[in-house]
């Protein structure tokens, strides 16, 4: 995609997820990666519900503010997610609230914070690690961001939300959606019994659905 469709498509999916409500007030930022290794991010302190395409700002793989308004204090994890997954080409990061408040548990296997319910988690998600609490903006949350990026999908970061990338925005986004409603999931069982999906069943779906 040409650079005037791809902040055509961050102004599209910024008002879709902020429609949905997984976006409120200046929370969140959406980056997507193009050819040449630049950026567009959406700029720091924005509502992802009202964004023009001319002020998302461009930033160079080093991290360089190029054009449009300043970007998202954050733009240095979405670079380093970039740098790890060759494969991302998009980044969604929103503080929705089941996500959120995931994040904000106590998780003795921080390895991974959602126990396998469904396939299509597994599909759009797979493992979700949690990140220790780093206050926003912080590098050393872009250097934490950056150890764990290339074998994951998704991230949690405590007590703030999840950061998920995707092929495309479409993809981040469905995945995005697929943990906050996986999430909720989580909040509705509670402290029922719950059937997990097997291993086999899950190697089955990474074999038949491979990320
Ligand atoms: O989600 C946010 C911080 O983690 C929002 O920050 P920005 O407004 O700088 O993008
Ligand atoms: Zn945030």
């Amino acid at each position: 995609m040409k650079e005037d469709e791809l902040r055509a498509e961050i102004v599209k999916f910024g008002a879709l997820l902020y429609g949905r409500g997984l976006a409120h007030g200046s929370a969140g930022n959406l980056s997507v990666r193009q050819e040449d290794g630049t950026i567009l991010v959406t700029p720091t302190n924005s509502s992802l519900g009202f964004l023009s395409p001319g002020q998302i700002s461009k930033v160079s793989a080093e991290g360089i503010h190029l054009v449009g308004d300043p970007p998202s204090k954050e733009a240095f994890f979405h670079l380093a997610v970039y740098q790890e997954r060759p494969e991302a080409s998009a980044i969604v990061h929103l503080h929705s609230t089941h996500a959120v408040a995931l994040s904000c548990l106590c998780h003795e296997d921080t390895s991974d914070v959602l126990p396998p319910l469904t396939a299509y988690q597994i599909m759009r998600i797979g493992r979700l690690p949690l990140l220790p609490y780093f206050r926003p903006g912080d590098r050393k949350l872009a250097d934490a961001v950056r150890q764990i990026a290339g074998g994951h999908k998704a991230m949690l970061l405590a007590n703030h939300g999840p950061i998920v990338s995707g092929k495309s925005l479409q993809d981040a986004v469905h995945a995005y959606e697929e943990l906050e409603e996986t999430a909720k999931l989580v909040f509705l069982i509670g402290d029922r019994p719950v059937s997990r999906l097997t291993c086999e069943a899950i190697a089955d779906l990474n074999e038949a659905f491979p990320n």
